[in-house]
Formats: C-alpha cells, structure tokens, sequence
C-alpha cells in the first residue's frame, strides 16, 4: 500500500474543509437546475465523501485501497463524475495541494525513520467542524524512539 492512498483515504474522511462556497453572479443553469444570480451555494464536500452512492455500503470504514487505481477511479465506478474534492475544484483548486500532500508525506518519512507511535487509549472520536475539520478532544498519540 502506498502512502498517497493513506493520505487520500484521511482526506476523504476527514477533509480538512468540510465546503467551499460560491456566489453565483448572474442566472445559471447547471444539469437542468437553474441557479438564480446573487445565490450562494454551499458543495459540501464532507456529504458527498460520505454518501454510500458513490462510495459504497463501507463509506464510513478507512479503506485507502479504494485508491489503489488512483483518484479518478476511487469512487463508485456506476458514476462517471469524481466525488473527492478535498481540495476543491475549477478555476479556484486549492494553490498547495501538491505543496501540502508533500509535506504529509515528507513529515511523514521524517517522523518513521526514528518512532514509531499509535493512538492513545484516551483518544475519543469525535470529529467537529471550527473553521476546518478537526478532533474535538486532540488526537493524543503514543510514541517510542526506534533504537
Ligand atoms: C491538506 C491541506 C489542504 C487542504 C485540504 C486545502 C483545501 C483547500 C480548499 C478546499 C480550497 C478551496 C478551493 C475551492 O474554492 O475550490 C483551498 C484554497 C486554497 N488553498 Fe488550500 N488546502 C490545503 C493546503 C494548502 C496549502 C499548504 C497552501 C499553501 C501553501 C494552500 C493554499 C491555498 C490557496 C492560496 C487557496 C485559494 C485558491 C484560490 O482561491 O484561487 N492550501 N484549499
């Protein structure tokens, strides 16, 4: 397995950004729908990473090989349209998006080569959204030096 399925697998999950927003300027019609000017719209990226239509009964189980075939074929292969969008999308994609998944994977190397760690007894799962996606309670880990 390799790491960007791991990281790609976080991301759908837990997408740091749960929605972006956009105001639409002037009357739009978007699959038949139209979109009357001065509307904003919210794409809640959290929903559609979680919905089993395009993900599958297992949505909410972490399952990086749901990428092993990379990102276009991750979700359910009866739709044609991607549903991950961790990092938006269009005209507006997130500027650090290679940046960012470099450094996870670069911090990631780094911390391996000298611990090695696992979640904390203590951890409770309760994932809340303060501006970005984030654990309500910290994610106390525990970590030993390699020798
Ligand atoms: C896991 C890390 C990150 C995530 C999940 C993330 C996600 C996003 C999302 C969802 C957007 C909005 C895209 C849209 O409106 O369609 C965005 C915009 C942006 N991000 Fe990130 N981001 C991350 C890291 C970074 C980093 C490290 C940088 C800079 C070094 C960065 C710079 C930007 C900039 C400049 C924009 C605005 C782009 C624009 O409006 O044209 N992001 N990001």
């Amino acid at each position: 397995m390799q790491v960007p399925m791991i990281l790609n697998e976080v991301l759908r999950l837990y997408p740091p950004l749960s929605s972006v927003f956009r105001h639409c300027e002037r009357e739009t019609n978007i699959g038949g729908i139209s979109i009357p000017a001065g509307v904003e719209i919210f794409l809640l990226m959290l929903s559609l990473h979680h919905d089993p239509e395009y993900w599958g009964d297992d949505v909410e189980e972490f399952n990086p090989e749901r990428f092993s075939e990379g990102v276009a074929k991750s979700s359910n292969k009866d739709h044609d349209q991607i549903a991950f969008y961790p990092f938006g999308w269009g005209p507006r994609i997130c500027l650090g998006q290679n940046f960012a998944m470099i450094e996870a994977k670069m911090g990631l190397a780094m911390i391996l080569q000298h611990f090695s760690f696992k979640l904390s007894p203590t951890y409770t799962h309760a994932p809340c959204s303060v501006i970005t996606l984030r654990p309500q309670h910290g994610a106390p880990i525990i970590v030993h030096q390699l020798l």
